[in-house]
């Protein structure tokens, strides 16, 4: 953002501060590009005048509903106006057509309600308060009048309220597009339904959620000629698959796990079930419970939801059944075996569980056995069986458990794509899309690589979106904007995707080379890359990366890059999981195509992600974008609190501070004729005295202040980044001058009015004194 123009001594402004990001501040003095300033707290600071900015005195103290109608654009500004909003429960605020929800953390019922969606129903963009129903009322109006499909990216970090956010996109739109009266088990309700189960299968507990979303979608709602809802198509991205046998206190593995040990009795002793806590994919973690969840009635309610969506009772007894066999697998322990690098099952116990892991699956238990403890490696001359020591045999086990559960979760999405069914004859769709934020941990790794990934191909996406909005406004307007730059982020994207050579390329290459380890894959990145701007070796790093992305450097950690990357089952598995006796268990593992060799083409996860990503984007270039970016205002998720540096980083994250620049570059100020010279009329009365009209009037005053780079357009004053606060320390000026002139005005005329009181009195005295003289 540019650096403000004319602040002077009294100005009041904005000064950064290492507790609050911001606080305000009136300028003392000023000393070449050193700022005095005193804040409202008292205290003096000294800053270079880059770093301050101006503060608008005028601004409405309850906020303004669209960041764009602040007259000073800038991170502060924006951030006051957040935090003063979000005070008034104002979760919602627009920055152009970009939405930006800071959740409540604390239930809004008003907000939501029936009396709600019909206000919004039709209602005019910026007619009513900022709101998700009149992001999602705009996308349906320009669906139906323009036939023009549309879409509405939801981002934003753990937490942020993505998930929320987009289940009243499609309660607002099933509204909208849903058939009053009609029973059964329509498309829209089946739509609305699909959410409890992905919750169930594909949501867990976290640190910074409790009910936080471990994969990406992207509901493509399709619509009828008539504007109905005809069919619905849900895409997910990237499963979090570690979660199912790994997890640290005090978080919780995917729901359906804790709502299945709360099953009614007999359906826990069919499984042989116990408490959570007798299994070790749960007990890793102190976290049984979820505060406000019944399981047990979220276990009714998911059963409840699948029957909406058609998923036959066979189906579901099936689907809990592989469920709980996956605990069972869990509970399978090793100990070594008498040979070399052999192992066997641990004990009693663990035969028992991998027993009823057998029987559940349906499978032989001696073939799941040997699948877990044994390789089978056929050379042109023999075939050689291989053991595995307790430890590569607990990763077995535990490969196998995330496989079956990944693959239970694709299960389950095409089982609800079918049966919400899709309409091929619909021309125009609403798609939504619910997608993990940026991430930057402490230790970041292959997922945090794939999640950064995707943000800046949508950062990419958002960038060009926000600069064609500004160009069509100023095309409207009829001004001149040739000279505007556009920040594009194709660099990183190249260092990641580009093939041959991008990161994704190299890393596959490493994971087809049988030699290949996480450091000469690191050594590899370093040498390819040792001179992109983009990328940055660590100082004593021998595995690790830093990228430099749009929203700040990530380091990555590369040492679980292969491992992660590669994305195949272990043949032995594959075999035992077919010849299982039940078809639902057999169905997830399809034999693959190229199953005749056991050295099937190679596919990588980060290549598959790649190019769902692309075919993502394609769909997404089809549509007009709508943007909500979801903000969490604190990390203990609760009510009322604003952090003001974590909600920066945010904004920064989210690209919001991104538009805003984009609009910075250009003319960040517009304002009518009317409200121009309502506010700036003062710096040219002689101007106003005449009778030019509004448009010549502005231009007057313009040029009368020497506004270089400024345009008028049809309907508004466009000024460039500063140029507001420069006209407003003008007027501040004009108006100080003014003010002293009354001033002093006004002090003569008292002084008068005294001076002749006092005379007059003198002289009532003299006249009296010679009087009584006088007649002495
Ligand atoms: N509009 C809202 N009104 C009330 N509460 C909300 C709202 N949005 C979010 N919340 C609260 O915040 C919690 C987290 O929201 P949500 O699960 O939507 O986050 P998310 O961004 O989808 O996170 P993740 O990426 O971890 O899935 C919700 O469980 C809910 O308690």
């Amino acid at each position: 953002m540019s650096a403000p123009v004319n602040i002077i001594v009294g100005s009041h402004v904005w000064v950064e501060d290492p507790v609050q990001a911001w606080v305000d501040a009136e300028v003392s003095k000023i000393n070449g590009d050193k700022v005095h300033v005193c804040t409202t707290d008292g205290k003096t600071v000294i800053s270079n005048i880059s770093k301050v900015f101006p503060k608008d005195n005028e601004a409405p103290p309850g906020g303004v509903d669209d960041m764009t109608k602040l007259s000073y654009l800038h991170e502060p500004g924006v951030l006051h106006n957040l935090a003063a909003r979000y005070e008034l429960n104002e979760i919602y605020t627009y920055t152009g057509n970009i939405l930006i929800a800071i959740n409540p953390f604390q239930r809004l019922p008003h907000l939501y309600d029936t009396h709600m969606m019909e206000q919004y129903k039709g209602a005019g963009f910026g007619e009513l308060s900022p709101h998700v129903f009149a992001v999602a009322d705009v996308a349906y109006r320009a669906m139906i009048n323009e036939g023009k499909s549309n879409s509405i990216l939801v981002s934003g970090e753990s937490g942020a309220g993505k998930t929320e956010t987009t289940k009243m996109l499609m309660r607002y739109l099933a509204y909208l597009g849903g058939r009053s009266g009609v029973e059964g088990r329509t498309v829209e309700q089946q739509v609305l339904e699909s959410n409890p189960v992905l919750e169930a299968f594909g949501n867990a507990k976290t640190i910074r959620n409790n009910n936080s979303s471990r994969f990406g979608k992207f509901v493509e709602i399709q619509f009828d000629n008539k504007g109905r809802i005809s069919g619905a198509a849900i895409r997910t991205y990237l499963l979090e698959r570690s979660r199912v046998c790994q997890i640290s206190d005090p978080e919780r593995n995917y729901h359906c796990f804790y709502f299945l040990c709360a099953a009614p009795a007999e359906e826990k002793e069919k499984y042989k079930l116990g408490s959570p806590s007798s299994f070790h994919y749960l007990n890793q973690s102190k976290c049984c419970e979820l505060d406000g969840v019944d399981d047990a009635h979220e276990y009714l309610a998911t059963r409840r939801a699948m029957d909406v969506l058609g998923i036959s009772e066979d189906e579901q007894e099936a689907i809990f059944r592989v469920v709980a066999a996956i605990l069972h697998l869990g509970n399978i322990e090793f100990a070594k075996g008498e040979e070399f690098d052999s192992s066997v099952i641990k004990d009693e116990k663990s035969r028992f569980h991998l027993n009823v892991t057998a029987e559940l699956l349906k499978c032989n238990a001696t073939s799941l056995e040997d699948a877990l403890i044994k390789r089978v490696m056929v050379t042109p001359e023999e075939v050689i069986t291989r053991t595995l020591d307790p430890d590569a045999a607990v990763g077995s086990r535990d490969a196998l458990a995330k496989t079956i559960y990944s693959r239970l979760f694709d299960w389950l999405v095409e089982k609800i794509n079918n049966s919400i069914g899709q309409d091929p004859n619909s021309k125009s769709i609403i798609g939504v899309l619910d997608i993990y934020g940026f991430e930057s941990f402490k230790f970041n790794s292959f997922e945090q690589f794939c999640i950064n990934f995707t943000n800046e191909k949508l950062q990419q996406h958002f960038n060009q979106h926000v600069f064609k909005m500004e160009q069509e406004e100023y095309t409207k307007e009829e001004i001149n904007w040739s000279y505007i730059e556009f920040i594009d982020n194709q660099d990183v994207l190249d260092l990641i995707e580009k093939k041959p050579g991008g990161i994704i390329s190299l890393l596959d290459e490493a994971c087809m080379f049988p030699k290949s380890t996480h450091e000469t894959f690191a050594q590899k990145l370093y040498q390819t890359f040792k001179n992109n701007k983009r990328f940055i070796k660590p100082k004593l790093s021998r595995t690790s990366f830093t990228i430099s992305h749009y929203a700040g450097e990530v380091t990555y950690l590369a040492d679980l890059f292969l491992d992660k990357n590669k994305d195949y089952v272990v043949a032995e598995h594959r075999d035992v999981m077919t010849a299982s006796e039940c078809s639902f268990v057999a169905s997830l593992f399809p034999p693959s195509r190229d199953d005749s060799s056991k050295s099937s083409k190679f596919s990588s996860i980060g290549s598959r992600f790649k190019l769902q990503l692309q075919s993502l984007m394609e769909t997404l270039n089809s549509t007009e974008p709508h943007y909500i970016r979801c903000v969490k205002p604190n990390n203990a998720l609760r009510p009322s609190i604003f952090e003001n540096i974590n909600i920066m980083q945010q904004l920064r994250c989210g690209g919001v501070l991104e538009a805003i620049r984009i609009s910075c570059a250009g003319y960040p100020t517009r304002r009518t004729f009317y409200d121009f010279l309502n506010r700036f009329g003062v710096l040219a009365p002689e101007i106003l005295d005449g009778n030019s009209d509004d448009k010549v009037a502005c231009q007057m005053i313009l040029d009368k202040m020497g506004m270089k780079g400024s345009q008028i357009g049809k309907t508004k004053v466009f000024l460039r980044a500063g140029q507001m606060a420069e006209l407003d320390a003008r007027r501040a000026k004009v108006l100080g001058n003014a003010a002293r002139i009354i001033q002093g005005q006004i002090r003569t005329h008292i002084a008068r009015r005294e001076f002749i009181e006092l005379r007059q009195a003198a002289i009532r005295v003299q006249s009296n004194l010679r009087g009584i003289l006088s007649s002495l």
